[in-house]
């Protein structure tokens, strides 16, 4: 589809009679997904740095399969180096029988003589193929499992990289292409044995063809250096299409996604949203699929060209040999050696050439997730925070001066905003929409740091505290919450916390959520989600109220609400808020809610707007003195949220 045409599309939406499936913005369509400084990274990395770095990529990812399966790990290495040896003995064995049998004398003798090579030819044989079923069934047991712990160790990179790289814009691309190299991990421990394995036989080749004339091997070498220059090229055209077309792949995935999954399956129907997306997600594909065949073409070529370079070579080789043999430089009993020698060194470095060049992209491919790995998206915690311990029962959180401005973002999210919350006390954060308030609870919680100013836990900082160690002291019921596929009881205690029963009734009974046990078939054991069979579905106000047991439950210094009630029904909501005052006896409460009434139960209220702290006081003084919340308080009573609410 040209520009033009699809920019007439642009405003399909307008025109009579156009087709929703064609409907779409022209700069959308003309915006690639492309991040232009990862393509430029993916093309610095060329074959030659590849080369020098794919040793030490083998290494840890060798090292990381020694660690996950040990037995298996040495016995593919054992394996492959006893595939060669053999592989060694037999040639060594089968040259000898050629010169034996083509040598002048009698043929009994020359027979005899050569018997006890035909033993070793059988030999050797027999147990390769008894190596190449072990290194089946090893291979199959290691990679799998392989897999997974490269999985495992980017989940594990991810939740240690500041919060505030996953806003990074990119960040699920980046997150993406990883697991790409995660999923390729086995394979690249399986094609630097396969080269280990191709490189023992060519040793034995080439040790064969040195002693029949030392210009064989130098020229074979030399021979297959082109097609081998072809295939890594060839496997790069691959591996940049595959970085140029991620974030455009990743679009289709989530588009997908969201036509097909229970989730958003109602909104697709009833806003008759599929023709559009699919009219979306086709003309995706089709650039995704041009630029694949483009790639899969131009690899094609460079193989051909590839081949055919080695096809001459390998004549010119052959030719050589020939030449050797008439010219009488060699002798025909040798000859007959050479020939098979050559066959299997050729075979080899074309096994040399073949692993080779799948070693290097899927070391493209290893290299991003060991990127992600090694800086987690540029952000690991690890650098950007101390690892002092916050106070075993923190009394006092304070914000002092906080700017934040989000990665990538044209302006402040907050502006010097100052704020102090003890234990004991409610503090209630209101303001529009977009005024600050999720920032600065996530900026009190230390989930992101400050970009200026500082966020203190009684005398630490929070940059300066162990994160994994501050966060025991935090309870989140936040505005967009997890509905995790486990048990209700998982659900609520994350695996934290084992005091039984007892506490997570209780927290139950503080949220709400108490009413909805005597509906679950298992009680607290029932698996929370109709995704698999035997599950429950929740409503989405029961989700909050499990959400809120979930903090409830923790007995954290500091309790972060946001929006807790949006969900709830109107005498849920009157239960959270009357049992908020007990929960707050010995914890920091910090509310965020639109529902300007609620917060009347607050100690002191903070007022921001558009990131800056407006207003401060208590709800008395608020609901009289002009300003911001009086405003918004007084346009709640008029359009009649200020009822009250029935217990
Ligand atoms: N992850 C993010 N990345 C970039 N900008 C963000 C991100 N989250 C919020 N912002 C921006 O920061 C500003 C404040 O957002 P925030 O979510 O803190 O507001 P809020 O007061 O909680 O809004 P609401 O009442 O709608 O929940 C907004 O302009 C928003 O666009």
């Amino acid at each position: 589809m040209t520009v033009d045409s699809t920019s007439r599309q642009a405003h399909a939406g307008e025109a009579e009679g156009a087709r929703p499936e064609d409907a779409g913005n022209a700069q959308e369509e003309e915006f690639r997904f492309r991040d232009e400084s990862r393509l430029r990274a993916g093309e610095q990395m060329t074959t030659a740095t590849m080369a020098r770095r794919l040793p030490a990529l083998v290494r840890r990812s060798l090292a990381m399969a020694w660690q996950v399966d040990r037995v298996a790990t040495a016995g593919l290495l054992a394996c492959q180096i006893g595939s060669g040896v053999l592989a060694a003995l037999g040639l060594f064995a089968v040259t000898g029988t050629l010169s034996a049998l083509i040598a002048s004398g009698d043929i009994t003798e020359r027979l005899r003589e050569a018997a006890p090579r035909l033993a070793v030819i059988a030999t050797a044989t027999g147990l390769r193929a008894l190596l190449g079923i072990t290194v089946t069934w090893l291979t199959g047991r290691l990679r799998p499992v392989l897999a997974r712990a490269a999985e495992v160790s980017m989940v594990e990179a991810a939740l240690g990289a500041e919060a505030a790289a996953t806003n990074k814009p990119g960040y699920n691309d980046s997150y993406d292409i990883a697991d790409r190299g995660a999923q390729v991990t086995p394979d690249l421990v399986e094609e630097a044995q396969d080269v280990l394995a191709a490189t023992a036989t060519l040793a034995a080749g080439a040790t064969v063809l040195a002693v029949i004339h030392p210009v064989l091997l130098p020229l074979l070498l030399l021979a297959c250096l082109p097609q081998a220059a072809a295939y890594v090229r060839a496997a790069r055209v691959v591996y940049l299409a595959g970085l140029e077309t991620s974030g455009r792949r990743r679009m289709l995935h989530k588009l997908r996604w969201h036509m097909s999954y229970m989730e958003s399956g109602e909104e697709m129907r009833a806003c008759l949203a599929g023709p559009f997306l699919l009219g979306r997600y086709r003309r995706l594909a089709a650039s995704v699929n041009a630029a694949e065949r483009k790639a899969a073409g131009t690899g094609a070529w460079m193989g051909l060209v590839g081949a055919a370079a080695g096809g001459v070579a390998s004549a010119a080789v052959w030719a050589t040999l020939l030449w050797l043999l008439v010219s009488g430089r060699t002798d025909l009993a040798a000859g007959g050696g050479a020939v098979f020698a050559l066959q299997t060194a050729t075979g080899s470095v074309r096994g040399i050439i073949n692993g080779g060049a799948r070693l290097v992209r899927t070391g493209w491919y290893v290299q991003d997730w060991q990127n992600f790995l090694d800086n987690a998206h540029g952000q690991a915690m690890t650098s950007s925070r101390g690892s002092e311990l916050p106070a075993a029962a923190p009394e006092r959180f304070e914000v002092r001066d906080v700017t934040y401005r989000y990665d990538g973002a044209e302006r402040d999210s907050l502006t010097g905003v100052s704020l102090r919350v003890r234990r004991g006390e409610i503090v209630a954060l209101v303001g529009e929409n977009g005024s600050g308030k999720t920032t600065l609870s996530r900026l009190i919680c230390g989930l992101l740091l400050p970009t200026s100013g500082e966020v203190a836990w009684d005398h630490a900082t929070t940059v300066r505290l162990e994160p994994w160690e501050a966060w025991k002291h935090v309870a989140l019921a936040p505005q967009r919450f997890t509905y995790l596929p486990l048990t209700l009881r998982d659900n609520i205690t994350l695996g934290q916390g084992d005091t039984g029963d007892a506490a997570v009734l209780a927290a139950c009974e503080a949220s709400g959520a108490a009413d909805i046990l005597p509906e679950l078939r298992s009680g607290l054991d029932t698996l929370l989600t109709s995704e698999w069979f035997g599950g429950h579905q929740l409503s989405g106000g029961q989700w909050q109220r499990v959400v809120l047991t979930r903090a409830f439950h923790r007995q954290a210094a500091l309790l972060v609400m946001d929006e807790p009630t949006a969900a709830l029904d109107a005498r849920a909501e009157h239960h959270v808020f009357t049992g908020l005052r007990e929960l707050a006896k010995d914890r920091a409460v910090l509310l965020i809610t639109h529902r300007l009434a609620n917060v009347a139960v607050a100690d002191r209220i903070v007022v921001l707007d558009r990131g800056r702290l407006v207003q401060e006081g208590t709800y008395a003084q608020l609901t009289r003195e002009p300003g911001l919340f009086r405003t918004l308080w007084e346009l709640e009573r008029r359009t009649g949220h200020d009822v009250n609410r029935p217990a």
